[in-house]
């Protein structure tokens, strides 16, 4: 169970806003806390992802060591010692609906200044603004694995890297081979809305069978800082590989799908040996997804095609012939922080029939806690209101975070003792109501 870590600021820090005009200190703190191969001067040239109003600062006052006393005292320097910001995802996708998010990211602490609770005073705060700003989760990606459970984080989604090898067959699909293919350096201005309206539709309708069934955390890029930094490809940060490309498959003069890739070429004695390391493979149905596959795995040159951050249950993981070939890794994506207890449980879909009462402990967020009584219909409308019932079902914030996006089951989290059944027969319904028939996934680190 989390433990209480409430912590305000150590003594000598304060919390300030930072606005563009701290571009470099930003960058300075950043690079102090993510070491990076290109210089600072480099960065500054280059958009930035920051919604400026969700981004703090946390400043060190201190004695100016190298400084003269002036009438007996020492003068003071400020210092940006940490920050961290949030993207204001409005349309976040959950299982069958969406919710506003809050997306923490940039968190950075000097390493002069860490390990004095600087984060977890910065947590605390980012909390509270979340919940000011009525957004009952909060979703990021983690640097280290270890640092965000302790504040309630669970993890929620995983996505898949796969090394598959040049010309691997693949499982026929009707229809891929009538796509036309354009293959062409990225470029905002050509392929902006494309990529935009592609990318959202195969989230919404994965597969595109008009299901109703989403991707939950198929987060798009909603603010236009985001959409710039994504699009922008400085040189100083591709080590070593090409600029940005894109392969767009269409039907009947219609686009289906998008991959982004960039290769990167070896030449060794025994001949060319060449890498795809793919960027987003979007595609709004199987046909479109095999053509798409189908250009990647057949690029001159190269040997390889290393997808990043696909869904686990990836087309290709399907198309494949030899799966066991591609080398599959997972790694965690999305961790997911319930803020808002009743708001974010009501706010997501089910896929079966559910009543049901939760007994959530939350050290962080005292509101949180107690005993929450779920009612929802397969697919349909979902309530949850607090209750004095006895409990069926008992545990952490961090494991309803975990279950939240549908990708980690209830009952698998009850073999590793977290999460308590109390009637008999809950924990398998629950399990099957709080899953979702297609993994979550984002197709993109924020
Ligand atoms: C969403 C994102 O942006 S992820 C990016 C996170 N940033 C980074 O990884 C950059 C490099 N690291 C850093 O900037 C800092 O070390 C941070 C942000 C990870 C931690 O900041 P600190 O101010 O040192 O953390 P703080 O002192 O509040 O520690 C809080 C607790 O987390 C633990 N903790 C902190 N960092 C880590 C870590 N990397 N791994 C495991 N535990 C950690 C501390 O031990 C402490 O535990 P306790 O409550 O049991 O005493």
């Amino acid at each position: 169970m989390t433990e209480p870590t409430h912590r305000p600021l150590p003594a000598g820090y304060r919390l300030t806003s930072l606005t563009e005009a701290d571009k470099r200190a930003v960058l300075e703190v950043d690079t102090w806390a993510f070491p990076s191969e290109v210089d600072l001067d480099e960065q500054v040239q280059h958009p930035l992802p920051l919604t400026w109003s969700r981004t703090f600062g946390v400043v060190s006052d201190h004695e100016d060591a190298d400084a003269v006393p002036f009438d007996g005292a020492v003068p003071t320097v400020s210092e940006l010692a940490a920050m961290h910001a949030s993207y204001p995802f409005a349309e976040f996708p959950v299982p069958g609906a969406t919710l506003p998010v809050s997306g923490l990211t940039w968190v950075g602490v000097h390493p002069q200044h860490r390990r004095r609770g600087i984060l977890s005073a910065m947590i605390d705060v980012h909390f509270e603004q979340a919940r000011a700003a009525g957004e009952p989760v909060s979703a990021l990606f983690a640097a280290e694995a270890a640092i965000y459970g302790r504040f309630g984080y669970g993890q929620a989604a995983q996505d898949l890297r796969l090394t598959i090898p040049r010309g691997a067959a693949l499982r026929d699909v009707p229809g891929a081979d009538e796509h036309t293919v354009r293959i062409e350096k990225a470029d905002r201005a050509r392929h902006g809305e494309l990529v935009d309206s592609l990318h959202r539709a195969a989230g919404a309708d994965p597969g595109g069978h008009g299901t109703g069934v989403n991707r939950p955390g198929w987060v798009t890029r909603e603010s236009p800082e985001l959409q710039e930094a994504w699009w922008s490809d400085p040189a100083a940060f591709r080590r070593g590989r090409e600029s940005q490309r894109i392969v767009v498959v269409e039907r009947d003069g219609e686009p289906r799908g998008y991959a982004t890739f960039r290769r990167k070429l070896s030449w060794e004695t025994t001949g060319p040996r060449g890498t795809v390391s793919t960027g987003e493979v979007v595609a709004l149905d199987a046909a479109a997804a095999r053509a798409l596959w189908g250009v990647l795995t057949d690029l001159d040159l190269t040997s390889e095609v290393e997808p990043f951050m696909i869904p686990v249950d990836d087309v290709v993981t399907h198309l494949l012939v030899n799966p066991r070939a591609a080398a599959g890794r997972v790694a965690d994506n999305l961790w997911v922080r319930v803020l808002d207890v009743p708001v974010a449980l009501a706010g997501r879909r089910y896929a079966g029939d559910v009543d049901v009462v939760l007994h959530v402990s939350d050290a962080r967020v005292p509101e949180n806690s107690g005993h929450w009584r779920l009612r929802a219909t397969a697919f349909g409308g979902a309530a949850c209101e607090r209750t004095e019932d006895p409990a069926d079902l008992s545990l952490d914030v961090r494991e309803l975070g975990s279950a939240f996006l549908g990708g980690v089951s209830l009952a698998s989290l009850a073999t590793a003792g977290l999460v308590s059944e109390h009637r008999p027969g809950a924990r398998a319904a629950a399990s099957a109501a709080f899953g979702w028939p297609v993994a979550p996934v984002s197709s993109w680190v924020f």
